[in-house]
């Protein structure tokens, strides 16, 4: 394999010493002589001179007709000049063009219309912004399992074919399934609800399908959902641990990431310093602090893009809000009593909005079915979840994060599509 860019960069080899890099060409300028080309790789950028004399003609001819993009294998002496990116350059004493890129029709600084980047998409990924975020998501991803390890939840594989609705039927893509129909999951959790009978707490990282109809800054039409379930624990326990799991990851990628995420304008040095508690409010509170922000709010109804910017200007932390009115919640959400629901969502600041939807899950079977009718679902579609309240039911709880909702908030970013390699919405499914 050869030098990483950051190993030369970082002083790993000495002045005087060889050493070959393989990367791709961001820049290239010549003055015949001498040519000065800014390479990369995965782990950064660093400039290679090619100065006749020092290489052959061959390879000085490769240097000055190299054109963006260009794949390239250097070899060179490290050499130190305050005047290169980094404070290092490779003296190139011998250079191969490896792949050819004529024209290559996206221009480093230019701004392009964001639809023609996207149906430029699989040649855009590679550009210093889409690979700062998906760092960023690698390492939400990891630290994430990473936590999960330590708290003894067992990693599960759901399946993504699925039979019917978990967040609603309007949202449901639907598929031919060899002589039947089948569905697109929505989310993890009936499948994760019935594994911790077995397993007690688990978890799953899957694709999520939502049909949305909604243009919006923060929804996709697939997306990566971090779901958990954990037997025996009720709701304020819950929130207690996804406290927890949200600073671990948090402070882990700001720390990790900290260049990457400053680098596409965010500020790593809130996320490392990120920490518990979070304020926490009722569904009931926040009406009343919209309505005294002067806000048009009809208590009953869900909270919105609007509102969840609005109740967020209000604290520097990811919000809690609890209990929402049953109308306005999912099927399986636990039953509090006063016409509201045992859930709870984290809205995270400055208008990021949702990033985790969670409750303590309904354990009464009876009242379960109701709930499942008046959502306008047959409960005979749902015999196979019904039974895991027929036998040995225990009360239990779950959520489901969305990555690229977290990754969005952490970067800083305003529009949700850069947080995945390939945007899906209803106006894209190309490339
Ligand atoms: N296991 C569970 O308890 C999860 C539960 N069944 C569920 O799907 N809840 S959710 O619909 O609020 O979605 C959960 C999160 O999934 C994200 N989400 C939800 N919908 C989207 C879309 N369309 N695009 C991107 N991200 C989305 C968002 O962060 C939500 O808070
Ligand atoms: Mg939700």
């Amino acid at each position: 394999m050869y030098a990483r860019i950051k190993d030369v960069l970082s002083g790993r080899f000495a002045d005087g010493e060889e050493v070959e890099v393989g990367g791709w060409v961001v820049k290239n300028r010549s003055s015949g002589k001498i040519v000065f080309t800014l390479i990369r790789d995965a782990t950064g950028e660093m400039q290679v001179t090619a100065r006749k004399g020092n290489v052959c003609d061959e390879a000085l001819k490769v240097a000055d007709a190299l054109s963006l993009e260009c794949s390239i294998i250097v070899k060179g002496k490290v050499r130190s000049d305050p005047r290169a990116p980094g404070g290092k350059e490779l003296s190139a004493t011998d250079l191969k063009l490896i792949g050819a890129s004529r024209d290559y029709p996206i221009f480093g600084e230019e701004e392009h219309n964001p639809e023609v980047l996207l149906d430029l998409r699989h040649l855009d990924v590679r550009s210093k912004q889409l690979v700062a975020i998906m760092k960023v998501k690698d390492s939400v991803l990891s630290a994430a399992r990473e936590w999960f390890r330590n708290h003894e939840f067992f990693e599960v594989t759901p399946p993504i074919i699925i039979s019917s609705a978990c967040e609603g039927g309007s949202t449901l893509f639907e598929l031919k399934y060899f002589e039947d129909k089948a569905y697109l999951s929505q989310s993890a959790q009936l499948y994760l609800e019935s594994l911790i009978f077995g397993l007690e707490k688990v978890y799953s990282i899957t694709p999520s399908f939502r049909a949305e109809k909604s243009r919006t800054t923060r929804h996709l039409a697939e997306y990566w959902h971090i779901e958990g379930e954990m037997a025996w624990m009720g709701l304020y326990e819950m929130i207690d641990m996804l406290e927890q799991l949200v600073c671990y990851v948090c402070n882990r990628v700001g720390e990790e990431r900290a260049e990457e995420i400053r680098l596409v304008g965010g500020d790593p040095e809130y996320f490392k310093g990120l920490k518990a508690p979070f304020p926490r409010i009722t569904y009931d509170e926040a009406v009343k602090v919209l309505q005294a922000d002067g806000f048009e709010f009809k208590p009953g109804e869900d909270f919105g893009t609007h509102e969840e910017r609005q109740l967020s200007t209000h604290y520097d932390k990811p919000l809690f809000i609890t209990e929402y009115p049953a109308e306005v919640k999912a099927f399986y959400m636990k039953d509090a009593g006063n016409g509201k629901v045992l859930n709870v969502d984290m809205i995270a600041p400055k208008g990021f909005g949702e990033i985790i939807g969670a409750s303590e899950r309904e354990t009464d079977l009876a009242i379960l079915e109701e709930r499942i009718r008046k959502q306008g679902e047959d409960p005979a579609k749902y015999a196979w979840y019904l039974d895991l309240r027929r036998y040995g039911s225990v009360p239990h709880s779950g959520f489901g994060m969305g990555t690229e909702r977290l990754v969005r908030w952490i970067c800083g970013l305003e529009h949700i599509r850069d947080t995945i390699p390939y945007p899906r919405t209803i106006s894209r499914s190309y490339p």
